[in-house]
C-alpha cells in the first residue's frame, strides 16, 4: 500500500532519475550542502524506522551499505540507531565509496559500529535496512552483490529499503539481474516511476515517500508544468467529480451515455457496463443490446433505456436500429464489453461518430484487426481506448514490450493515435496524446476477476457524459485524462474498500459496482 500526503503539493509529482538527479543539483548549487540535505533525509528515515520496528522488538539490525549517497544515507541511519541503543552491524562490499560515505564510514568505525565484507555477518540479523543502491544504479548486478541480495532476501525479515529497493531501475522498475525485496520502502524526496511499474510491485512493501522539504521552485525549473507524470491523488479525483451537482438541473443536463456492448454468449457484460455507468450520476443511460437481452437488462437496470438490436444468428449485433445510430442523441458512446468479434460494422460506424467514444474489449480486438489505428488520429473528437496488456500489445504491436516499462508504452500509443489510452493492471497509467501520464498509486488483485473492466468502461462513459453535457471541458481535450484517472481511481478504491471487508476473494464484479457508490468521494 502507497501512504499520500493530502497537504503536500509535490505529493502528487512524480519524476525521473535524471530529474531527480538535476533537482538535488540545484538544491547543491543554491549552497546547500550534500551532507546537510543527506542528513535530513537520512535522519526522518531513521525516526520512521524506530517508530515502525521499536528498540524493544530487536536485538540485532543489518545495514547494507553501498557505494553512492544511498550507502551515505545508510550510514546515518546505522549511526543514529546505534546512538538510540539499537546493536548495529554493516556490511560493506566495496572498497571505494562517495567522498560523503566514506566519511560516515569513519565516524561509525570511530563509534565502533561492527562491518564485514562478508553477508553472512548478518545471520543473526532482525531487520535489515537496504542502502546498497538507489536511483544511481544503472548497470547489472551480479557477482558477490548479487549473492549478497540473493542472501538476504532468503532471510526472511523484514527489509527497509532507502529510496528504492537495490536492484531496481529507477523508471522502468526493471529488475538489474537481482533486486532486494522489500517489506518497506521510503521513497526519498519525491515519488518515482518505479513506484507505478507493474513488474516493480512484488520489490517495494509497503511505501511511503518522505518529505525532507525540496522548494517547489527547484522542482518546477525541471518539470514541466502541469507535470509529465502525475498521481491522481483522492484530492485532485474530487475536483474531477461533477460534485456538487447544480440545484436547477435535468437529466439531460447531467449527461445521455450510450453504451453498445453485450451478447447471447457474453450477456453479463452489458449487465456490468451498465451497473458501472448507473454508479457515476449520469443522468441518461441508453444500452445498445441484441434483442433477446433486452428484457434481461430491463431486469437489472429499470432506470435504464434499453434500444433492442437486431441480432446474428450467434446472438451478437446484427446492427444499430435508428434510435441507437443516431448518435447526436448522446454526449458519448462506450462501446465494447461482451459484443464479440462479429460486430466488426458497429464498430466502424462508432468509430465515425461525431462524440467522443469509448472503446473497450471486443470493440479493440476489432480495432487490431481492422488495422485502422491511424485513423484515429483524424476523429474529430476524443477517442479513449482502455485495454488490458493484452489488448494492448495486439493494438500496437510495434511498441515496444509494455511489460518492460508500462509509462513509456502507454505515452507513446497516446501521442501515436491522438486517444487517450488507459492500460489496465495493478497500477493502471493513463496517457493523453500530449504525453502526459496519470498514475492510479494504488488498488487490490481483488479486481483481478472478469467483468471488473466492464465496470470501469461505464464508470468511465458515465463520469464524461456528465462532464460534457455540463458544457465542460472534455470539448477542449483539457481535462479528459484527469476524468478517466478519476474514474479509474473510483473504480479501484471501490476495490480496495470491498476487499477490506471481504477480502480479496469477495469483490466479483457485480459487488464491486455495488461498492462504487460507498467511497467516501468527498471528504
Ligand atoms: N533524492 C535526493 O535528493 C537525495 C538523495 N540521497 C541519496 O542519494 C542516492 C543517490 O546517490 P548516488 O547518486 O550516489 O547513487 P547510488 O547510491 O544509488 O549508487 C550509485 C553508486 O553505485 C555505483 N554503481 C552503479 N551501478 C553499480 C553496479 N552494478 N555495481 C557496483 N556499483 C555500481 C556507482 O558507480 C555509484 O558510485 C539516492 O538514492 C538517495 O538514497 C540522499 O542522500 C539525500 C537526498
Ligand atoms: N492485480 C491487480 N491489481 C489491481 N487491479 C487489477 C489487477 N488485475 C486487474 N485489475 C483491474 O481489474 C480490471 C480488469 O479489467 P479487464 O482485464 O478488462 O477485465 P474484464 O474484461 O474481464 O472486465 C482493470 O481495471 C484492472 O486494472
Ligand atoms: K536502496
Amino acid at each position: 500500500m502507497m501512504k499520500l500526503d493530502a497537504f503536500d503539493p509535490l505529493e502528487s509529482i512524480v519524476v525521473t532519475a535524471d530529474q531527480m538527479g538535476k533537482i538535488e543539483s540545484r538544491l547543491f548549487e543554491a549552497g546547500m550542502p550534500v551532507a546537510a540535505l543527506m542528513e535530513k533525509a537520512a535522519l526522518l528515515m531513521s525516526r520512521r524506522i524506530q517508530e515502525l520496528y521499536p528498540l524493544c522488538n530487536l536485538s540485532r539490525v543489518g545495514i547494507l551499505v553501498g557505494p553512492g549517497h544511498n550507502g551515505g544515507d545508510a550510514l546515518v541511519i546505522a549511526r543514529e540507531l546505534h546512538l538510540q541503543g539499537y546493536n548495529v552491524c554493516l556490511y560493506r562490499p566495496f572498497i571505494q565509496s562517495k567522498e560523503l560515505t566514506i566519511q560516515h564510514l569513519k565516524y561509525a568505525q570511530s563509534l565502533g559500529i561492527p562491518y564485514s565484507q562478508e553477508i553472512e555477518f548478518l545471520e543473526n540479523c532482525e531487520l535489515i535496512i537496504d542502502g546498497l543502491f538507489g536511483f544511481g544504479l544503472t548497470r547489472e548486478l551480479s557477482g558477490n552483490i548479487a549473492q549478497a541480495i540473493e542472501f538476504i532476501n532468503h532471510l526472511n525479515i523484514p527489509i527497509i529499503s532507502v529510496d528504492l529497493p537495490s536492484g531496481l531501475n529507477t523508471d522502468t522498475g526493471e529488475v538489474l539481474g537481482i533486486a532486494i525485496k522489500a517489506t518497506y520502502t521510503l521513497c526519498l524526496g519525491l515519488w518515482k516511476p518505479v513506484f507505478f511499474q507493474d513488474k516493480a510491485l512484488e520489490y517495494l512493501g509497503n511505501v511511503e515517500r518522505i518529505n525532507f522539504g525540496i522548494p517547489p521552485k527547484d522542482v518546477w525549473a525541471i518539470v514541466a508544468k502541469p507535470a509529465p507524470l502525475q498521481i491522481l491523488t483522492p484530492t485532485l479525483a474530487r475536483g474531477f467529480l461533477p460534485l456538487p451537482r447544480p440545484l436547477v438541473t435535468h437529466k439531460y443536463q447531467q449527461g445521455h451515455l450510450l453504451l453498445i456492448c453485450g451478447s447471447r454468449r457474453y450477456a453479463g457484460g452489458s449487465i456490468l457496463t451498465g451497473l458501472g455507468a448507473r454508479s457515476s450520476g449520469v443522468g441518461m443511460l441508453s444500452i445498445a443490446v441484441p434483442e433477446s437481452l433486452k428484457s434481461l437488462l430491463v431486469s437489472h437496470l429499470p432506470d435504464a433505456l434499453i434500444i433492442d438490436c437486431p441480432e446474428t444468428e450467434n446472438g451478437a449485433i446484427a446492427e444499430l436500429p435508428p434510435l441507437a445510430a443516431d448518435f447526436n442523441n448522446y454526449d458519448i458512446i462506450g462501446c465494447g464489453p461482451g459484443l464479440t468479434q462479429e460486430v466488426t460494422s458497429v464498430v466502424e460506424k462508432v468509430l465515425k461518430a461525431n462524440c467522443p467514444v469509448i472503446l473497450d474489449a471486443d470493440a479493440l480486438n476489432i480495432l487490431a484487426k481492422l488495422g485502422t489505428m491511424d485513423s484515429l488520429s483524424q476523429r474529430k473528437a476524443t477517442t479513449i481506448l482502455t485495454p488490458h496488456l493484452g489488448e494492448f500489445k495486439r493494438l500496437f504491436p510495434n511498441i515496444s514490450d509494455p511489460g518492460c516499462d508500462r509509462i513509456a508504452a502507454v505515452r507513446t500509443a497516446a501521442q501515436d493515435t491522438g486517444a487517450i489510452i488507459l492500460l489496465k493492471g495493478a497500477r493502471t497509467a493513463i496517457a493523453t496524446p500530449n504525453g502526459s501520464v496519470w498514475l492510479i498509486s494504488e488498488s487490490t488483485p481483488a479486481l483481478a476477476r472478469g467483468g471488473s473492466g466492464d465496470v470501469l468502461t461505464g464508470l468511465i462513459g458515465g463520469l464524461l457524459a456528465q462532464n460534457i453535457a455540463s458544457g465542460g471541458k472534455i470539448e477542449t481535450g483539457v481535462d479528459v485524462g484527469g476524468i478517466v484517472a478519476t474514474a479509474a481511481w473510483w473504480h479501484a478504491q471501490a476495490g480496495i474498500l470491498a476487499a477490506k471487508e471481504r477480502t480479496e476473494l469477495g469483490v466479483d464484479a457485480f459487488t464491486l459496482s455495488q461498492w462504487l457508490v460507498k467511497v467516501g468521494i468527498v471528504k
